[in-house]
């Protein structure tokens, strides 16, 4: 769940091409600046550890402490821009703000570092095997300008594994020099193999990853982008849940949301518009039935207060659905049973059974959320992002994924974000701010 204290900083170090001998063409903007609370020197880290109890346990000197390489500008960099060609592509589940990643690779490879060829990969990985016939599409500031304005990726995206052997073809015949992959677990799995078979050939491909995830759910990040403009979204459908539980006699509303094996999306949409009575997230089973069952729960609730509504991520309670089949999706993620319309079905039973009225409206705004233009905190993170990912690949960092860390701007090696799963800890301050707002007990047994 939370990170574990085993890192040292071996985990922590990120691969490069080779020596930095070209001076970067940011050096006027840069100059000679010490770190601050608001900068970091390229020489600097980014500490692991951030409470004294943390940093006390690893009983070691200051300068062997583990550290994240921080992001930003080089003054020296690998790759000479006039020659550098890049790629880019998307892959996996939509999330707000790829178009905006996109957008922000573009404008600063053009603009800052003059790379003149950029070129986007259609659909996913898909887009680099001959066989599927998708046409490159070239990417400049012009053709990215408003890309920003809509949701989805114009570069599109798909599911299903591919032979990295053949990308890494693909990226030979083409002269590509960087990378960039945009992308959730899968994708970066993905790129990490892209990365080793063209290590193993010789190849100095730069692969650097922007990470994507909805669900919140690659760890060493303190929140995904897209992350906030979906939950926001989602919260949108607890405020109707609301609005019709409390319009009607035995009024209760569900809601669905996304989140595979993290509930940050329910916890957080629910803290952002607190009239939920309860949460449900793939971290924490629950039982239905007995005294202190969820079904209980909310019979006295609706009995006392009149209403009540229910937020339930699409990963709870699949140990209680028995009757679905099993499968999996093109990328050999396990396809989950649908636990909204399961868990209508049981509270209907159980009002019905024990006699008490209900009125029940199940809302789930699944896609909707996922689809939608980034919020403006989104477009300022993407940006960001964006910029960091064009710095450390034009400095000749590899295997490697740009991400925020206790409000830094890190790098992260793609071993490292895949090596676990960002969960709610059910023992952690974010739950509890769930159990504050919910006032639901920590456990339905
Ligand atoms: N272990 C892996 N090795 C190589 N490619 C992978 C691996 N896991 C997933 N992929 C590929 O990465 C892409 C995206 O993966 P997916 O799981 O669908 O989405 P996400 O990146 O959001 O997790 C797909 O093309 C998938 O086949
Ligand atoms: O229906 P699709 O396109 O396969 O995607 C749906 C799934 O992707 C997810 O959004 C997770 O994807 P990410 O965390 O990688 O963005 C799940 O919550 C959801 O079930
Ligand atoms: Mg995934």
């Amino acid at each position: 769940m939370g990170a574990p204290l085993l890192v040292d900083n071996a985990d922590l170090s990120v691969k490069t091409l080779g020596a930095c001998r070209i001076d970067s063409p940011l050096m006027p903007l840069l100059g000679e600046r010490p770190t601050t609370q608001h900068y970091i020197d390229e020489a600097d880290k980014v500490l692991y550890d951030d409470t004294t109890s943390m940093i006390a346990a690893r009983q070691v000197d200051l300068a062997e402490l583990p550290g994240f390489e921080p992001a930003g500008p080089r003054r020296k960099i690998y790759f000479d821009p006039s020659k550098t060609r890049v790629g880019i592509v998307t892959c996996g589940g939509l999330c707000p703000g790829l178009n905006n990643v996109i957008r922000g690779l573009v404008l600063e490879l053009t603009s800052h570092y003059r790379v003149r060829r950029i070129f986007g990969f259609r659909n996913g990985y898909q887009g680099f095997i001959a066989r599927y016939g998708h046409d490159v599409v070239d990417l400049t500031p012009e053709s990215v300008a408003n890309i920003d304005d809509d949701g989805g990726t114009i570069l599109g995206s798909s599911r299903g594994q591919q032979d990295p052997g053949e990308i890494v073809d693909c990226l030979s015949r083409m002269n590509i020099n960087i990378l960039f992959v945009i992308g959730g677990d899968g994708t970066l799995r993905g790129a990490k193999e892209i990365s080793r078979v063209a290590t193993e050939r010789g190849e100095k491909i730069a692969v650097v990853g922007i990470p994507k995830t909805i669900d919140n759910d690659i760890p060493y990040i303190d929140q995904s982008f897209g992350f906030q403009t979906a939950f926001g979204k989602a919260a949108e459908s607890i405020r109707v849940a609301h609005a019709e539980a409390t319009s009607a006699p035995g009024g209760m509303g569900v809601v669905r949301l996304m989140g595979r094996h993290s509930g940050f999306i329910a916890c957080y949409a629910t803290l952002a518009k607190s009239n939920a009575d309860v949460v449900l997230i793939p971290e924490l089973p629950f039982k239905l039935e007995g005294e202190g069952g969820l079904l209980n729960y909310l019979r006295h609730r609706v009995v006392e207060r009149g209403h009540a509504v229910v937020v339930v991520a699409e990963g709870a309670g699949q140990e209680l659905i028995t009757d679905q089949p099993e499968g999996s999706d093109a990328s050999g993620n396990r396809k989950l049973h649908d636990v909204g319309p399961v868990l209508s079905r049981r509270i209907t039973e159980h009002f019905a059974n024990e006699g008490v009225e209900l009125n029940l409206k199940y809302i789930d705004p699944s896609y909707a959320i996922r689809s939608v233009p980034a919020n403006p905190y989104d477009n300022v993170y993407t940006i960001r992002l964006a910029h960091a990912a064009v710095h450390a690949a034009m400095s000749g960092r590899t295997e490697m994924v740009v991400g925020r860390w206790r409000r830094r701007f890190i790098h992260i090696p793609i071993a490292l974000a895949v090596s676990q799963r960002n969960q709610v800890d059910p023992a952690g301050d974010l739950w509890m701010s769930v159990l504050e707002a919910t006032g639901q007990p920590p456990h339905f047994e």
